[in-house]
């Protein structure tokens, strides 16, 4: 299938007001890429600005990592999905039973979003678990809480492409597998850990790459968002 009839990059929007993120968004198309909205967008531009970009047509994925108690947790999605949006997230840390409300909650939508839950940060290694009384290396809690997403009915999970592979053999291939920490061969890692290419990222199982800096920070953005598509074709 061609990325143009499901395009896999998800563009993090991660700017400082809703002008600039607009302006940006103008030069785009919904064949090109999907666009993910994070807590800084959100937090300056809000709603409208997210319902703005659904009708232009674009799938949103509303990536605000919900993580609190199940009640609250469950209402949160429920407005997300009503703003129309394409995916939503939470954290798997949360545990099974925040889990299973937010997916239920959503049960009375007709069109819900895909709901998925954040396993370990791609900003994240070993040293950094350590510190937070995890003392295993990321792709064991990874896997750990993928498994808890699974058993909790949601559609997939935010890892690092360094999991992809140990995720499809152990989970299978009915499971999103959303990718932050891409990086063009050359590009600054920036606060990433966990990194890989584009291509290596979907030869190893990803469904989605979530890419923000390397295309936002680019002297001409929609020429390397372009070539990016292009080394996945
Ligand atoms: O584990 C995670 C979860 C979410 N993110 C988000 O993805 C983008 C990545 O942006 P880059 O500029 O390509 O680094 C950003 O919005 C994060 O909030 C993540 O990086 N890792």
């Amino acid at each position: 299938m061609s990325y143009k009839n499901d395009p896999k990059v998800l563009v993090a929007l991660d700017f400082a007001d809703a002008d600039s993120a607009l302006q940006f968004v103008d030069g785009l198309q919904p064949d090109l890429c999907r666009l993910k909205v994070g807590k800084e967008l959100f937090a300056v531009a809000g709603p409208e600005f997210v319902k703005c970009l659904v009708g232009k047509g674009f799938d949103v994925f509303l990536d605000l990592k919900y993580h609190d108690i199940p009640n609250t947790v469950a209402k949160a999605v429920q407005a997300a999905a009503r703003l129309g949006v394409w995916m939503v997230n939470v954290h798997a840390s949360g545990g099974r039973k925040m889990m299973q409300a937010a997916k239920e909650a959503l049960q009375e939508f007709e069109n819900p979003p895909l709901l998925i839950a954040v396993t370990v940060l791609t900003s994240m290694d070993s040293e950094d678990l350590k510190e937070i009384g995890l003392d295993v290396d990321p792709q064991q809690q990874v896997l750990r809480l993928a498994k808890l997403t699974k058993a909790s009915g949601l559609d997939g999970v935010v890892c690092s492409a360094q999991e992809a592979a140990l995720l499809r053999k152990e989970i299978g291939d009915d499971f999103c597998l959303v990718t932050p920490g891409i990086r063009p061969q050359g590009s600054a890692t920036d606060d990433q850990k966990r990194i890989m290419t584009p291509k290596q990222a979907l030869d190893f199982g990803s469904s989605y790459l979530v890419i923000g800096r390397p295309i936002t920070k680019a002297q001409d953005p929609i020429e390397v968002l372009k070539s990016i598509n292009a080394s996945i074709a």
